[in-house]
């Protein structure tokens, strides 16, 4: 991760709000990222083709490439996902005019620096601890509190204010029926059925949602800034709407290479966050991303957060447990996870390394192969 070199004792990001990096001629030494290029950058080919998974087909299909995307990648572009595209570009307008107005007025509704799950406009979480400053801007939200929070933005209300929260309200609806029929897809891949489903405390509770977009702005050198540096999701799952303009890079290992996301007009992403990887004792990996920036197109991706509800214990799921295997991880909830988090952003620390349970290698062996 490019986290060690950039690192350092004073966050540049603690403080400060609004950038006008738009009109930049270069990166001025406060955003130049030393370690951008360290890996090399490639298209999505050949092995490294990012999976896609359609889920406007027969079940038992669109399960299995669901499973092996899971598997393999913990990422894949979503297709014949039933959110209409006029709903989805209704959003993205929406967001696109929030992120046009004039500076001050997105500075009114910044976001409290410091804690781990503001709301707000203004830098990310993941900025806090690092050197150097990210090429974008980005606004977190939740979905239940919308009109609360855009009250800050147009205070007096208005047209602009009700279309922007009717929109949005809008977007809600679809993406979180959305999260519903995925999440039944991804509990049928752990071989779930449809009765565990509706009885399972667990599975039914995970339906908390937050949206936060990000914005990375046009860069006149974007081999030398990165619009959001290299993390992984905490969440349970992502859903990434962006504009048919590619950003998103993964990290693939043995070469290390990044591989650029393509963004088919339509398609989403569905990326797996660290709690789905605690829930899933470990099967379905959390991958390593980060978001590029271009010199002459701008993109704008949504990413739609499915979290557990704040009060939630999320622990492995008893029927992720394969035959004879024991829990990996310890039980927590999303603020201590947010914490642990904070703690280790900036360091090359991986946080989920804090919850993982010291379990016997030979112990866990032997008795998966007695059972
Ligand atoms: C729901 C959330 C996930 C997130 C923290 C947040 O409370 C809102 C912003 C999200 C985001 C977006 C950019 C990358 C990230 C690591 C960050 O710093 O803020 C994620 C957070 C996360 O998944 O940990
Ligand atoms: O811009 C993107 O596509 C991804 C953004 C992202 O990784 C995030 O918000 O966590
Ligand atoms: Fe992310």
């Amino acid at each position: 991760m490019q986290s060690s070199s950039s690192s350092a004792s004073t966050p540049a990001a603690a403080s400060g709000l609004v950038f006008d990096l738009g009109s930049a001629a270069g990166v001025p030494e406060t955003h130049a990222w030393p370690g951008v290029n360290e890996y090399p950058s490639v298209e999505s080919a050949g092995r490294d083709v990012v999976p896609v998974v359609d889920m406007g087909v027969a079940c038992p299909d669109a399960t299995r490439a669901l499973a092996r995307a899971a598997d393999e990648w913990g990422v894949f572009l979503l297709v014949g996902h039933g959110v209409p595209r006029e709903v989805a570009a209704r959003a993205e307008e929406q967001v696109a005019r929030l992120f046009v107005l004039p500076a001050p007025d997105k500075a009114c509704a910044g976001r409290r620096p410091g804690e781990p799950t503001a709301t707000g406009y203004g830098r990310p979480p993941l900025a806090l601890r690092f050197s150097k400053l990210m090429w974008s801007e980005g606004y977190t939200f939740r979905a239940a509190t919308v009109r609360e929070e855009f009250r800050r933005v147009w205070p007096d209300g208005g047209d602009d204010y009700l279309r922007f929260c009717d929109v949005m309200e809008e977007y809600d609806r679809e993406m979180r029926a959305l999260g519903g029929r995925l999440l039944d897809l991804f509990f049928m891949a752990l071989g779930l059925t449809d009765v565990q489903f509706a009885t399972g405390e667990t599975e039914r509770r995970i339906r908390e949602t937050w949206t936060a977009t990000m914005h990375p702005i046009l860069c006149p050198e974007p081999e030398r800034a990165i619009g959001l540096t290299a993390h992984t999701d905490s969440g349970f799952i992502t859903l990434i709407m962006q504009s048919p303009v590619p950003g998103l890079q993964l990290l693939r290992r043995g070469p290390d290479r990044w591989v650029t996301v393509p963004a088919p007009p339509g398609a989403l992403i569905v990326m797996l966050g660290d709690l789905f990887q605690v829930l899933t004792n470990g099967r379905f990996r959390s991958p390593i991303h980060r978001a590029v920036v271009s010199r002459e197109r701008e993109r704008i991706s949504v990413p739609y957060f499915l979290c557990p509800p704040e009060d939630m214990t999320v622990a492995p799921l008893a029927s992720a447990l394969l035959p004879g295997r024991k829990a990996v991880f310890r039980a927590v909830t999303w603020p201590e996870y947010m914490e642990v988090k904070h703690k280790v952003f900036g360091t090359d620390a991986p946080a989920l390394e804090m919850l993982q349970l010291q379990v016997d290698e030979e112990e866990q062996g032997e008795r998966a192969a007695t059972t």
